[in-house]
């Protein structure tokens, strides 16, 4: 099978404070995984290593095969990080604009977007059912409908995988499902890989395929199985 992420005895501390000790995973393509564990234990951190942003004092985090340092094929790789509340509705960019910021890359940032990035970004907003904003001003939206912006924005470059930090967070309960009917989509529909961080594993149990359990420095890996995740549910 083949692995997109694989973390070899990985430890990490911020000073001489221990925050995960030896953790070892594989993430293969395809797959859904869910990471939860208590407020501090280390799951943002936990990415952060797997992007390259943090290095390991001791063991080896491997993207697509490469040392995650010597890693530089970034389109294939997404991320969406932790919101921090609602946006201010004076935020001039519009959805377009937004979306279109990871595409720099490829356009130059000073260059206008081509009919075909227009194109892939209505594409992207049609799948989200955000459309008819295209336009709009990002801050004038709902948190629910500017987490799937960001969400859409990691898609621009087609990733094979997806890091999300908390994509619920903060948002209603039916907003929250929607995002994680979402991520199912992406998932199955579309084949992306993911990892996601989430305070709300009940909402998606039934659609990961492996569990990640954060606790006390270590990593505890649960595979799915046909009767769901008894421990999911017992978890928080
Ligand atoms: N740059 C940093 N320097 C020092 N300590 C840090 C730094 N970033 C995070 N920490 C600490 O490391 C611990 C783990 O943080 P991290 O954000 O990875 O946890 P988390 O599991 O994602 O938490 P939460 O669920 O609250 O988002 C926390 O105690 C945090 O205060």
């Amino acid at each position: 099978m083949k692995q997109i992420l694989e973390f070899n005895k990985v430890s990490f501390s911020y000073g001489d404070k221990p925050l995960l000790r030896e953790i070892s995973f594989k993430v293969a393509k395809g797959d859904f995984v869910a990471l939860v564990g208590p407020n501090g234990s280390g799951k943002s951190t936990l990415l952060k290593l797997a992007l390259g942003i943090l290095k390991p004092q001791q063991g080896t985090v491997k993207l697509f095969g490469q040392d995650v340092c010597r890693f530089r094929e970034w389109s294939r790789v997404g991320y969406v990080a932790q919101r921090n509340g609602h946006l201010n509705p004076a935020f001039p960019a519009t959805v377009e604009e937004v979306i279109a910021l990871n595409l720099y890359g490829r356009v130059g940032p000073f260059r206008r977007l081509r009919q075909c990035h227009r194109n892939k970004i209505k594409e992207v907003l049609k799948k989200f059912g955000l459309e008819e904003y295209s336009r709009s001003r990002l801050g004038n939206l709902s948190g629910g409908q500017q987490q799937k912006v960001f969400i859409a924005r990691a898609l621009m470059n087609d990733p094979e995988i997806v890091f999300l930090d908390e994509p619920a967070t903060g948002l209603d309960r039916q907003t929250q499902e929607q995002i994680h009917e979402l991520l199912g989509r992406l998932n199955q529909e579309m084949g992306i890989t993911l990892l996601v961080i989430t305070h709300y594993p009940g909402l998606i149990a039934h659609k990961v395929n492996r569990l990640f359990c954060l606790e006390n420095q270590r990593l505890h890996v649960h595979a799915g199985t046909d009767t769901g995740y008894e421990e999911l549910f017992h978890y928080h």
